[in-house]
């Protein structure tokens, strides 16, 4: 069996004195989708914050391609975060946000064209991503998540202000970047999304 691509070990985070995760334990092997369920306020979005090593660990261990996640280019280079919405440059319409983002990484997954007939953005494409619909934003947001090389995907809530069949389209998305070899980890509150992965608690137990 192949090395885990994440291992958390004994991982517990405190935010503001209160534990939010207790002794966490899993692991992720290569190409797997992992969907992290659970109500509001459970931990999954610091439990992703953690895999991308943006939220530091109170006490145990999380490691990402066998090393602790670090914030530079090297771990960057190999990982794809959507989390919040992201900044968008004043004045770049949608397609020139992907432009860029094709622009700063080589070997692009996919071409802006294709990313914007995927994400159904291309009658779009040329305002600013602040005159997008939500769930059209929310569509650019993946756009540019998906278009850059990465092999390991961390999506929270990816589902956001997604109407029914984006949602469906989404997930034949994720099957695909992890039939590449791709891993994704989504928080979701998506029932069919979560069914396209191993479904785990922020406790790391089976959900
Ligand atoms: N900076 C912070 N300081 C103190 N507590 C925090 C902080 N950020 C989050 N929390 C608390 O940590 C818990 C876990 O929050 P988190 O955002 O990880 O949950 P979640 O499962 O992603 O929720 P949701 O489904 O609503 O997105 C919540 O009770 C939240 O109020």
């Amino acid at each position: 069996m192949s090395d885990p691509l994440i291992s958390v070990d004994s991982l517990t985070v405190e935010l503001g004195g209160n534990p939010v995760l207790r002794d966490l334990s899993f692991t992720v092997a290569p190409g797997e989708i992992v969907a992290v369920v659970g109500p509001n306020g459970s931990g999954k979005s610091t439990l992703l914050r953690c895999l991308a090593g943006l939220q530091p660990a109170t006490a145990g261990e999380v490691r990402v391609f066998g090393e602790a996640p670090a914030d530079d280019a090297r771990f960057w280079g190999r990982v794809a975060l959507l989390s919040d919405e992201p900044a968008w440059y004043p004045g770049l319409t949608a397609r020139e946000h992907l432009e860029l983002m094709g622009a700063v990484h080589t070997a692009a997954r996919m071409t802006v064209d294709a990313a914007l007939e995927t994400f159904a953005l291309v009658e779009r494409a040329d305002a600013a991503p602040l005159n997008l619909s939500t769930g059209q934003r929310q569509r650019l947001a993946l756009a540019a998540a998906l278009l850059r090389p990465s092999s390991l995907l961390l999506l929270d809530e990816p589902e956001r202000g997604l109407d029914a069949q984006f949602r469906a389209a989404l997930a034949d998305l994720l099957d695909e970047y992890a039939a590449e070899g791709g891993t994704v980890v989504l928080a979701t509150h998506d029932q069919d999304l979560a069914d396209h992965g191993r479904r785990i608690l922020p406790s790391g137990i089976p959900a």
